[in-house]
């Protein structure tokens, strides 16, 4: 569950919307749309716990360190970091106690569902923004947090990248993890999400992905 109250965000004395209340129950699928700059981002952020709220509260049914993982945008990551992308897939192990043994089927399981296995050894800045976002990926599925916070996690994605992160997001989804997505692609929020938070004109709506989006004329998809 994460519940919001009385919640704004963004620079001091500049809240982005009026505040929001709203509480998401556990095993719940939500998407975050809006345009550019209206506070996707920091909306998800301060759920996560990554930047403070003006004013109001985030509360989580679990401890946010151990039972939230939060996919950030990949234009935050340091590419020059001198790791490999095996090193990095595996980052999503922390706090988690497990064999050797099945670390490594894990991780070599991971990297084959997001189709890395041949690219486990390469820095990270040898990287195609499309493998680096499924790495990303892969490492957010090592985790067993039962809240996700995605941020734009179909950015650089091909067709296929995106076939797959749609399945793991249902799959996810099945396992009774509560998910929270930032996106863009419109269509693929009406397909794939029922419920929506819009921001919009400075105000956040929740309910049914097809008639928020619809509804909002700047908001049509083709
Ligand atoms: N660190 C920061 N310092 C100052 N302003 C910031 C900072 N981060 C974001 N902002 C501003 O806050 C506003 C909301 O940013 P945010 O990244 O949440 O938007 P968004 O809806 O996710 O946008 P986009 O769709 O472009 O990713 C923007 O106007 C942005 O310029």
């Amino acid at each position: 569950m994460i519940r919001c109250q009385s919640l704004t965000w963004g620079a001091p004395g500049e809240p982005l919307t009026s505040p929001l209340s709203l509480e998401l129950d556990n095993g719940s699928l939500t998407a975050i749309v809006g345009a550019n700059g209206c506070g996707k981002s920091s909306l998800l952020k301060v759920m996560a716990g990554l930047q403070k709220p003006l004013a109001g509260q985030v509360t989580l049914s679990v401890p946010r360190q151990s039972g939230l993982s939060f996919l950030p945008q990949q234009q935050h990551l340091d590419r020059q970091f001198p790791i490999s992308l095996h090193e990095l897939v595996a980052a999503g192990f922390w706090g988690r106690r497990l064999s050797t043994q099945l670390r490594a089927q894990r991780l070599a399981d991971a990297l084959d569902n997001w189709h890395l296995s041949g690219l486990s050894h390469r820095p990270l800045m040898a990287l195609s923004g499309g493998e680096l976002q499924r790495a990303l990926l892969a490492r957010l599925s090592l985790t067993d947090a039962p809240i996700l916070l995605l941020d734009e996690p179909h950015a650089a994605l091909d067709e296929l990248g995106q076939q797959l992160l749609w399945e793991h997001i249902h799959a996810w989804h099945g396992e009774g993890r509560t998910l929270v997505v930032v996106c863009h692609d419109l269509a693929a929020v009406r397909q794939h999400i029922a419920q929506t938070v819009l921001i919009n004109n400075r105000q956040c709506v929740y309910g049914a992905s097809t008639e928020l989006i619809q509804q909002t004329p700047d908001m049509q998809v083709a």
